[in-house]
C-alpha cells in the first residue's frame, strides 16, 4: 500500500507551506531592514503589511487544507496580487522588486507544474514588456529618476531572465518527471524478467479486487511454479536458469489477455490475475498455458520445462489477496503431489 505522505500531492503541499513561510520571512525582513538601505514612502510599508496579512491568511488556508484543489491557483493569484502593485508603484522595470521576478517561474514549476510555470512566465513577461513600453507613464513613488534608455535595457534583460527562468523551470520539470517515472517503473518491475514484481502485483490486485467487488464479477488467479527448477540450476548453472525464467515469463505473458496481469511472485513462481473470469474458465486458460510451456524448449540448450498451476477464485464475501494466494498455493502443492505438470483448482 502506498503511504499517502509520500504522494506527489503531499510533497507539493509541504513545498507550498515552506515557500509561504519563506515569503513571510522575506516580507518581515524587508519591513525591518529596508529603511537601513533606502528611504521609501510610507505606502510601501502599508503594501508590505497588506502583503503580510494576505500571505498569513493564505498560510492558514493551506495549513488547514481548506482549499486543497485550489491551492496552486490560489498561490498564483496571490503571487500576482502581491507583486503587481509593488512592482508598478516602485518604478516598473527599475523597481527594487524587479530582481526577484525571474525567480517566480521556477517557484511556479516547483510548486505547481508545467501549466503553472508557463502561465507565470507569460504573465510576467507581458507585464514587463508593457511596463517597459509605458515606462514614462508609470508613477514612480520611490522618487527616483531613470533614463529612458536604461529602462528599456533593463526591461529587455528582465524579460530575457524571466523567459530563461521559465525555460529552465520547464526543463527541470521534464527531467524530474522522467526520473520519477523511471523510478516508479523500476519500483514495480522485476529486474530479471521485466514482469511486475510483488509490489506491482499488490497494486493491480487491489484494483482488481475493488473492480470485482463493485461490478460483482468473478476474479481468478493462477499461481504457477516451474517444476524441478533446482535441477536446471544444478545441471546448467544459474545463468541458464535465469534465461529459462525470462523465457518462461515471456511465453506466459504472450499467451494471456491484455486485461490479465502477470507478475513474478518470487523465485520460479509467477502469478496471473484474471479479471471477469470464473475458476472454471481460468482452468481452461491455465491448461492451455501448461500445454504451451510443455511443448516449448528453453535456453540455448533447448531444455524441456513443465509448470504446475494452482487456481483460486475470489469468494464473494470477506476475501482478500492473501487468502486467494494461500488457496492457490495449497492447490499448487496438491498438483506437485499429484506428479506436477498439471492444473489444480482450489475449493
Ligand atoms: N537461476 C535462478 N534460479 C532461481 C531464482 N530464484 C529461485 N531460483 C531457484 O529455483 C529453485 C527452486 O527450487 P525448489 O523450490 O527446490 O523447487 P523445484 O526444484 O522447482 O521443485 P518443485 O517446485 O518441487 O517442482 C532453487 O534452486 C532456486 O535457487 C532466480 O532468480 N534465478
Amino acid at each position: 500500500m502506498q503511504n499517502s505522505n509520500n504522494t506527489p500531492n503531499a510533497l507539493t503541499h509541504n513545498l507550498t507551506l515552506k515557500v509561504i513561510k519563506l515569503t513571510i520571512a522575506a516580507i518581515i525582513a524587508s519591513v525591518f531592514f529596508r529603511p537601513f538601505f533606502v528611504t521609501l514612502p510610507a505606502i510601501f510599508t502599508v503594501l508590505d503589511l497588506i502583503n503580510l496579512t494576505l500571505v498569513t491568511i493564505f498560510y492558514i488556508i493551506v495549513r488547514l487544507n481548506l482549499a486543497t484543489k485550489q491551492e496552486i491557483t490560489l498561490s498564483l493569484l496571490l503571487a500576482i496580487v502581491l507583486i503587481t502593485p509593488t512592482f508598478y508603484l516602485s518604478g516598473g522595470v527599475n523597481s527594487h522588486v524587479a530582481f526577484a521576478l525571474p525567480l517566480y517561474p521556477i517557484f511556479a514549476a516547483l510548486i505547481g507544474g508545467f501549466r503553472e510555470s508557463l502561465l507565470v512566465t507569460a504573465f510576467l513577461s507581458i507585464s514587463v514588456i508593457i511596463t517597459t513600453i509605458f515606462n514614462g507613464l508609470i508613477p514612480d513613488l520611490t522618487g527616483e529618476i531613470h533614463s529612458n534608455e536604461k529602462s528599456i535595457a533593463r526591461g529587455f534583460w528582465l524579460t530575457i531572465s524571466i523567459v530563461f527562468s521559465g525555460v529552465f523551470g520547464l526543463f527541470f520539470l521534464k527531467k524530474h518527471t522522467e526520473f520519477t517515472d523511471q523510478l516508479k517503473d523500476e519500483n514495480i518491475h522485476d529486474p530479471l524478467t521485466g514482469l511486475l514484481n510483488r509490489r506491482g502485483l499488490n497494486r493491480n490486485f487491489s484494483l482488481a479486487l475493488e473492480t470485482a467487488e463493485m461490478s460483482s464479477t468473478p476474479l481468478s488467479l493462477i499461481l504457477i511454479d516451474i517444476d524441478l527448477f533446482k535441477k536446471v540450476n544444478d545441471m546448467y548453472g544459474h545463468d541458464i536458469g535465469d534465461i529459462c525464467l525470462i523465457e518462461v515469463g515471456t511465453v506466459l505473458s504472450n499467451n494471456i489477455r491484455k486485461t490479465d496481469t502477470i507478475a513474478r511472485f518470487g523465485g520460479e513462481e509467477f502469478i496471473i490475475l484474471l479479471p471477469n473470469t470464473s475458476q472454471n474458465e481460468a482452468a481452461k486458460i491455465a491448461d492451455n498455458l501448461r500445454n504451451i510451456i510443455a511443448q516449448d524448449k528453453f535456453s540455448d540448450f533447448s531444455l524441456p520445462l513443465t509448470i504446475t498451476l494452482g487456481l483460486a477464485e475470489r469468494h464473494k464475501q470477506n476475501d482478500n489477496a492473501l487468502n486467494m494466494i494461500k488457496r492457490a498455493d495449497k492447490a499448487l502443492y496438491r498438483g506437485k503431489d499429484r506428479g506436477r505438470n498439471c492444473v489444480e483448482l482450489s475449493e
